[in-house]
């Protein structure tokens, strides 16, 4: 593709790809200067230039020499909306995901939901990019934008037709999905996470709320979980541009939750949509997977999916991994689930959800993740001492921080906590100590395949290790 073609300019170059990191430039490429977090990647510029870097992206002030300046206040986005227009089409019905938690679970179910309405559809997040029958990870929940678009535009090559993806903060306030059409995006809950990112809470929402003030379509829609106390908030951003709104939840419009009874391996419960009721079988445990449920309907619904067909369907939807997945059940008879919950809300979730099935002790294993938001440490320690009957603290993903730092953090909301630096030895001491009528939640880490030390991803799957302490 000629340069011309892409900046409405005369530029006879023939562009070859993009690239946000000078070391991974080559000859025809469109190399993206953007200010970080760690290092100014204007400073790259000039290396990028001599690696055959045939324009640059960056803000005005930038000196580029030797390569096309494409001068920008906001380069990320400039950035962004050049490399779609290069690696355009994209799967033609793409929706978005944003909230502290649920994203994946909703992305996940979303997919499901499409699938069995027979269309071919992906995801991309957390679990990484998401087909029928293959999953690759990317390493991020939003990857950077030029994995992202180059992925989304792969996956309409091979025949996807319908993307659901995470539109995390991080990637919000990227721009890393910028340039891709979103026709509907979803808002799940807010509350305390990242906030060593985004310094405050109201800045931590503004920034999701972009997603439904700029980056949803003319003409797109709004599925927002009703039962969050910003919805009204969320609700009137997108009213203002015109979305077509669905809210759903027990406050739900177009997906009222009447009511939900907790059954032995789900529950059950009744959706009022359109004046009719539908009861709905879920095989899945957990008020918060309910929530993600519906939001998942809304979303199919919004786009074009049928309402009984699609409510019908939530029957058959497969567990998500790590989310409340159960790991093994212990020869004393308890079962063991893995859950990803690493905020305070999500925590009180997955306890809350285990809860209704407990008659005997709960046993809670919670640790925290290294260069991430300290605020929630203490807060996690205190609702998991609130709600089980034994915690233990251990290791997350310490990543650059001192490990036992971080579990000395979340102690302090929880002083009776059992404290075990390693996360093997933490799972065989609950596992030891589950009787009959006890249950285990491992939180923290779910579907993930490393603990994050230092620079080193060890191996380590709370499930496995489970099922291996268990044997
Ligand atoms: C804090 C954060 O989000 N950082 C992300 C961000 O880095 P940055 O823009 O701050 O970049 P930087 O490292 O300061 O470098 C500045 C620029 O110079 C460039 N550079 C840098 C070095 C060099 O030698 N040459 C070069 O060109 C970089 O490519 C970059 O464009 O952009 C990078 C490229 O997209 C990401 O890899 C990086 O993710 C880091 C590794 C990360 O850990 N991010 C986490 C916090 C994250 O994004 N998590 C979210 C949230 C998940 C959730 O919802 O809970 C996620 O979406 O995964
Ligand atoms: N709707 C919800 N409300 C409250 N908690 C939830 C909800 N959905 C999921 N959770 C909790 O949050 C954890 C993470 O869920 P999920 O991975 O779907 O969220 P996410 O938004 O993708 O998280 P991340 O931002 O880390 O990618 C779950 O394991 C559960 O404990
Ligand atoms: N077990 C992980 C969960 C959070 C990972 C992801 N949501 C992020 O913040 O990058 C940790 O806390 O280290
Ligand atoms: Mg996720």
């Amino acid at each position: 593709m000629k340069l011309g073609t892409l900046t409405g300019g005369q530029e006879t170059a023939t562009v070859s790809g993009f690239a946000i990191d000078h070391r991974k430039v080559a000859d025809g490429c469109i190399f993206g200067a953007f200010e970080g977090a760690r290092v100014n990647g204007e400073d790259y510029i000039a290396a990028a230039i001599a690696a055959g870097a045939v324009a640059v992206v960056a803000r005005p002030e930038a000196v580029v020499d030797g390569a096309v300046h494409i001068a920008d206040a906001n380069p990320r986005a400039a950035f962004a909306r050049l490399a779609a227009r290069f690696f355009a089409p994209f799967p033609e019905v793409a929706v978005a995901v944003t909230g502290t938690n649920g994203k994946t679970s909703t992305v996940e179910m979303t997919r499901q939901l499409w699938r069995m309405a027979g269309h071919h559809a992906a995801s991309i997040g957390t679990l990484g990019v998401t087909t029928g029958d293959d999953r690759v990870s990317t390493g991020l929940t939003t990857p950077d934008v030029v994995t992202f678009l180059s992925n989304a535009a792969g996956l309409a090559r091979e025949g996807v037709t319908h993307l659901a993806f995470e539109a995390s903060s991080h990637g919000l306030s990227q721009y890393r999905t910028e340039g891709l059409p979103v026709v509907a995006a979803a808002f799940t809950n807010l509350s305390r996470d990242h906030l060593d990112y985004h310094g405050t809470m109201e800045a931590y929402f503004d920034v999701k709320m972009r997603l439904f003030s700029d980056v949803v379509v003319d003409g797109g829609a709004a599925v927002i979980w009703a039962d969050d106390p910003l919805a009204a908030d969320v609700e009137g951003i997108a009213a203002k541009r015109g979305l077509r709104v669905l809210s759903v939840g027990t406050r739900g419009e177009a997906l009222r939750l009447v009511s939900r009874e907790p059954t032995l391996l789900g529950q059950g419960l009744v959706i009022e949509a359109e004046g009719k009721s539908h009861t709905v079988n879920l095989p899945l445990i957990g008020a918060y997977q309910a929530a993600n449920a519906l939001v998942s309907a809304g979303l199919v619904i919004a786009t074009g999916g049928e309402v009984a067909a699609t409510l019908a369907a939530l029957a058959r939807l497969q567990p998500v991994r790590g989310r409340l997945e159960r790991a093994v059940i212990c020869r004393s008879g308890a079962p063991v689930y893995v859950d990803y919950a690493h905020t305070p809300d999500a925590l009180e979730a997955a306890i809350s959800a285990l809860q209704a099935h407990a008659s005997g002790k709960l046993i809670v294993i919670i640790g925290a993740g290294g260069d991430r938001d300290q605020g929630k440490r203490a807060p996690m320690g205190a609702i998991a001492a609130a709600m089980a009957d034994v915690v233990i603290v251990t290791d997350d993903n310490p990543r650059g921080e001192d490990a036992a730092a971080i579990r000395a953090m979340v102690m302090e909301g929880a002083p009776g906590a059992t404290e075990i630096a390693s996360r093997r030895e933490a799972i065989g001491a609950a596992i030891a100590m589950a009787g009959p009528t006890d249950i285990v939640l491992i939180a923290g880490k779910g579907h993930e395949q490393g603990q994050i030390v230092g620079d080193l991803v060890l191996p380590f799957d709370d499930v496995s290790v489970t099922r291996e302490m268990a044997a």
